[in-house]
């Protein structure tokens, strides 16, 4: 199940649905090109001193449709805040966001989003909204658990499944939905890393080659950016450089590196 069924039935009841009923608060511009963009986007927070304190500072970015993006940058850097903006979770203080539609925001605790008693309920609990024939339900639910692997565990009490698998099904419950846009918090924090790089690989298939599907995908794990087709690095609420995975690799190394001498000088 994703974000946007469960909220409707969770102690996150304050958080929006996702999917149908975001306004069209923010200028929105269509660009077939890009399956995600914003441009200077800032967000702040009022402290109850009444100061405002800036958490995004003028950031902007562009994801091509059908490729999988990561965002990284230290702890408390502004990342999730961004994916949360662009999940329309949270309303930017100000500039501009797009993204293709429907979107799903999946949680980095798979226990908060799997919750239905099996695999198979769990998957096709989003649609229920939709009023499909039941064969439609089936065949989305099995096409989308089969993009991420996990086709043979469809009637699994969902509590015997491991971090990754539920991850997995999470994965499912949004590409079962149709979504176009996949915003992923640090899903492989908690995971092992054979469930890391089963996850990292239900991603990858669930994009194809339609180029229908594009994911974000926040992380602090340097060697998933094999998996990327670009990345973003943050730094105090700002984007300082986006590339290649292996250009945003190097470049962490070296401020790596660079922090190490400064506390060993
Ligand atoms: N509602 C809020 N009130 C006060 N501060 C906040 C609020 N939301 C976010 N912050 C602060 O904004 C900054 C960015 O937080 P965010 O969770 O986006 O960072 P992050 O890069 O995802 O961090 P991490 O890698 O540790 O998950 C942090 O300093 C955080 O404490």
């Amino acid at each position: 199940m994703n974000l946007s069924s469960f909220v409707r039935h969770s102690t996150l009841s304050l958080l929006p649905p996702l999917h149908s009923t975001l306004p069209s608060r923010i200028d929105v511009t269509e660009n077939n090109a890009a399956a995600i963009e914003c441009s200077n986007l800032n967000y702040s927070i009022t402290t109850r001193l009444h100061q405002s304190v800036p958490i995004l500072k003028d950031c902007s970015l562009s994801v091509p449709s059908g490729q999988l993006w990561m965002l990284l940058g230290p702890n408390g850097c502004g990342k999730s805040t961004l994916l949360k903006i662009l999940a329309g979770l949270l309303k930017p203080t100000n500039g501009t966001v797009y993204v293709k539609r429907p979107k799903s925001y999946v949680f980095q605790n798979p226990d908060h989003q799997v919750v239905m008693p099996t695999v198979e309920s769990d998957v096709a609990f989003g649609l229920g909204k939709l009023n499909l024939p039941r064969d439609e339900v089936k065949t989305r639910v099995s096409k989308a658990l089969d993009a991420v692997g996990m086709s043979k565990y469809l009637q699994r009490p969902v509590q015997t499944l491991s971090g990754g698998q539920k991850q997995r099904v999470a994965i499912a419950g949004a590409l079962a939905e149709a979504c176009k846009v996949l915003l992923l918090d640090e899903l492989t924090t908690f995971l092992d890393e054979s469930d890391q790089l089963g996850v990292i690989k239900a991603v990858k298939s669930s994009l194809g080659n339609s180029g229908e599907v594009t994911a974000l995908w926040v992380t602090h794990r340097l060697e998933e950016l094999e998996y990327a087709d670009g990345a973003f690095y943050m730094e105090h609420g700002k984007i300082v450089m986006h590339g290649d995975g292996a250009s945003i690799m190097d470049f962490i190394k070296t401020q790596q590196s660079s922090y190490t001498n400064q506390i060993n000088s």
